[in-house]
């Protein structure tokens, strides 16, 4: 399970203990509702394997954590993990405070709202008050540079589009872990320059950060650590130049 609570100052923001998420290969959804009663999840069934399994690992406040891996080796999975938009079906997180997901709000986000709508349903959920939210609005379409679809419906920007306004609005939370996994490979040079100083000022005010990423310069220039997931494993979790240089070993190009 997720659990999200407050915690003292000194004890890890982040607790993950034995994850573990199994999926199935040719079916769109992963577990039925029956499944969840009947006590079927953990018996292995043909065609599912496991994205993740025996993760666990501890972060404290203020950390920023690089996730490194090949495409489909379980990154993503980790993220929705410590997001609380999957349940893992071994083991659990803990996370000590709230959480603000870029890869929620991108497939969160309600198609048929418009931009504004998105951003004030967004910024509600993640506990914002209406005051709070109207002082912040111009501000996030001013960074995201979405003056001219503010009052278009979602699913009509375009993908550069929906991450820049995803990015602006979860950086503009006062959410303390920030998980960011699309921002700097699809966002253009310009985009990425601002997000680049707004990561910085957020891990200055003691943000914790997971960034997903297959640019070694981004990884080098925000994270102290690593966490290299392999076929769901987590093979290492080091400083992150250990990391590099263990998955550049592995899969040299
Ligand atoms: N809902 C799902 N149902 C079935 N399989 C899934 C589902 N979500 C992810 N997978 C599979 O789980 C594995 C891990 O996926 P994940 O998205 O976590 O990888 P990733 O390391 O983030 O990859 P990438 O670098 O390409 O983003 C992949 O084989 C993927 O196809």
């Amino acid at each position: 399970m997720t659990e999200t609570t407050p915690g003292r100052a000194d004890a890890p923001i982040i607790t993950a203990d034995g994850l573990g998420v199994r999926f199935r290969r040719n079916r769109g959804s992963r577990r039925s509702f029956k499944d969840l009663f009947s006590g079927r999840s953990r018996r292995g069934r043909p065609g599912e394997f496991w994205a993740l399994r025996d993760v666990s690992f501890s972060v404290a406040r203020g950390e920023a954590i690089g996730v490194v891996g090949r495409n489909g080796q379980g990154k993503s999975t980790l993220l929705k993990l410590v997001a609380g938009v999957l349940f893992p079906d071994e083991g659990r997180v803990r996370v000590h405070g709230g959480v603000a997901p870029i890869i929620e709000i991108t497939g969160g986000f309600v198609g048929d709202l418009t931009v504004r709508d998105n951003v004030h349903l967004t910024a509600g959920l993640h506990g914002l008050g209406k005051r709070e939210i109207a002082e912040r609005f111009d501000a996030i379409i001013d960074f995201a540079g979405a003056g001219d679809v503010i009052d278009t419906p979602f699913k009509h920007l375009s993908s550069g589009m929906k991450v820049r306004v995803a990015f602006s609005l979860i950086s503009q939370l006062d959410e303390p872990v920030l998980l960011v996994d699309e921002v700097l490979a699809v966002g253009d040079k310009a985009f990425r320059a601002k997000c680049y100083q707004r990561i910085e000022a957020l891990l200055a005010e003691g943000k914790t950060l997971f960034l997903v990423s297959h640019n070694e310069r981004d990884l080098r220039r925000f994270c102290s650590r690593g966490l290299y997931l392999d076929r769901g494993a987590l093979v290492l979790d080091g400083p992150i130049e250990d990391v590099l240089a263990r998955y550049n070993a592995d899969h040299p190009v």
